[in-house]
Parts: structure tokens; C-alpha cells; sequence
């Protein structure tokens, strides 16, 4: 099966983060998720990382650290999350596709449900 690419942004201030509902004919749709989406053909991790916080969000972020990668196979789609640390941007976010977000209190995303691929990286935080 064929690996999928995703650019994640963790979007976290002071104790917050940022988080957004997956529409439900997304795959993995209406758990949460942190804000991201496919990597292009030849396109940059970082590239990836604004682009997609642009579209879905409306914000630059424009301090950015990789945090870790993950490889998880779901049983209809295999996909590697290179997950980043966002801890500034330009704009104010909303949700520019429609989707809810909140910030969550880092204490309170385990009430929150994710796909099971980013359980290791609600771990991280
Ligand atoms: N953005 C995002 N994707 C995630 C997370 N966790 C996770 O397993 N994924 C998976 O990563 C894949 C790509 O994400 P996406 O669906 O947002 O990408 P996209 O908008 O470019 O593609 P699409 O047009 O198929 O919806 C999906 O299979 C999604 O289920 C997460 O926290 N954020």
C-alpha cells in the first residue's frame, strides 16, 4: 500500500493547543485532529506545513520545529505523519473550510477523540 505523506501542525501556546474536527466524509472523519494535510510531490516539509495552515486556517506559522515522525498503517490507508511544533504564527485562525476548532487545554485532549495514529503524539505533549 502506498504511503501518505502528512505535514501536522501542533499548534501550542502557553498550555493550549490547537485542534480541529475532521469532516465525516474525510478519512478518519469526525475525530479531531491537529491541522495539516498531504505533502505534495516535491514539496517541502515546512512549504507543506504553511500551505496547508493557510488554507485551513488562515494563519503563517512562522516558528516551526519538527517534533517527531510517525508510520501508522490504518487497515484502508498507510500513512507517515511528520509532525511539527508551531509555538508563533501571523493572523488569527478560524476555521476556513468550515471545520470546528478549539484550543484545548493540554490537560483535557485526552476527552478528545483522535485517529489512532496521533495517540503517540498526544503522548509528546
Ligand atoms: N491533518 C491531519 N491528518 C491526520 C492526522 N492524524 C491522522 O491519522 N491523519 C491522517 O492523515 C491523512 C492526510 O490528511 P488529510 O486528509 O487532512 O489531507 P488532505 O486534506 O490533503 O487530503 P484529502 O483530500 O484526502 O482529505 C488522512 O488519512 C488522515 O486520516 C492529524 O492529526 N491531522
Amino acid at each position: 500500500m502506498k504511503t501518505v505523506n502528512v505535514a501536522v501542525a501542533v499548534i501550542k501556546i502557553a498550555d493550549r493547543v490547537l485542534i480541529a474536527k475532521r469532516a465525516n466524509h474525510q478519512h478518519q472523519g469526525g475525530l479531531w485532529e491537529f491541522p495539516g494535510g498531504k505533502i505534495e510531490e516535491g514539496e517541502e516539509l515546512l512549504n507543506a506545513l504553511q500551505r496547508e495552515c493557510h488554507e485551513e486556517l488562515d494563519i503563517l506559522p512562522i516558528s516551526i520545529t519538527p517534533l517527531t515522525t510517525i508510520h501508522h498503517q490504518y487497515p484502508d490507508k498507510s500513512v507517515s505523519l511528520h509532525v511539527c511544533l508551531v509555538r508563533d504564527y501571523l493572523g488569527v485562525p478560524f476555521g476556513k473550510e468550515g471545520q470546528p476548532i478549539t484550543w484545548a487545554h493540554q490537560t483535557e485532549l485526552n476527552n478528545f477523540q483522535f485517529p489512532a495514529a496521533n495517540l503517540e503524539i498526544l503522548s509528546l505533549l
